[in-house]
């Protein structure tokens, strides 16, 4: 990544909550079941802006149903969700982007034929409204070509913007998922285990992308990686069995008992 330009001046973020106070997300007793299975079991979090928030737990707690919960991929059975003081429990995936809520998966979402630059540059239409002018270049869009190009630079995938996805090296391809993600200009980013199956020699411009995301951005992240987990959040909150076992700072975590013996060993 260049260090003379950064994330922060290259994704700004949409204006900030009404209040400084409201937290730009905010879970209020969040629940989910299917059938009798309890996946979710009353999980209230706030998220304000600059947190880092790494949400971890075992294999099936339930980490992955409640960011698809906030995403709006699945429906809670109960309990509300709100973003920047507004209610977006019902809000479908797409309202909630345009308020403000961007998602990166898990799995590999991209366009294998796309080059790079033309998947950002459907990001960037898709943003502005102009999902039915994705034929006309990005060229045509000075504004947004710039804005792309920033970005591009930023993440250290301009030499490799006219690459077609599908040839990059797979921790590439997770950048370019994240470029995507930050394209929406989100206030509150969630992260799906954005290292998970990188391997550490093409991990590095992802990490240094993650360590400078927008100092104003909130972010939830699902991570397995202890050492990422550490490295990035300002604040854990564990899940077990669907619900919110513990949460607070990282060395308060690392001390917690409870934690240790549902999750981190010793
Ligand atoms: N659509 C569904 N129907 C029924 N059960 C589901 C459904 N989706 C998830 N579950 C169950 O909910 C539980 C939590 O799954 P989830 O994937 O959210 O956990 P996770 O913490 O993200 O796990 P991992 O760390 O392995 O990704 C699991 O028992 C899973 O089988």
């Amino acid at each position: 990544m260049s260090p003379s330009v950064n994330l922060n001046a290259a994704v700004p973020t949409a204006p900030a909550a009404a209040s400084p106070s409201t937290p730009l997300l905010a879970v209020d007793t969040l629940c989910k079941h299917y059938g009798g299975l309890q996946v979710t079991r009353s999980v209230s979090l706030a998220l304000q802006a600059g947190d880092r928030l790494a949400l971890i737990g075992p294999n099936g707690a339930g980490k992955t149903t409640l960011v698809n919960q906030l995403s709006g991929v699945v429906a809670p059975s109960s309990g509300r969700i709100h973003l920047a003081g507004q209610d977006v429990t019902d809000l479908s995936q797409a309202q909630r982007v345009r308020r403000g809520l961007a998602r990166t998966f898990q799995i590999t979402t991209l366009a294998p034929t796309l080059t790079v630059a033309q998947q950002l540059a459907l990001a960037l239409f898709e943003r502005e409204g102009l999902a039915g002018r994705w034929w006309r270049p990005l060229a045509a869009y000075p504004a947004l070509a710039a804005e792309a190009s920033a970005l591009l630079l930023a993440l250290g995938l301009d030499a490799l913007a006219n690459a077609p996805t599908a040839r990059l090296a797979y921790g590439d391809q997770r950048l370019v998922e994240l470029a995507l993600a930050l394209a929406l200009r989100p206030r509150v980013l969630l992260l799906d285990e954005p290292m998970a199956g990188v391997p550490q020699a093409e991990g590095h411009r992802l990490l240094a992308a993650l360590d400078r995301l927008p100092a104003d951005m909130a972010v939830l992240l699902i991570e397995h990686d202890m050492g990422l987990v550490f490295r990035l959040a300002t604040r854990i909150a564990v899940l077990a069995e669907g619900a919110l076992l513990a949460e607070g700072p990282p060395e308060q975590i690392r001390q917690d008992p409870r934690v240790r013996a549902a999750y981190l060993g010793h």
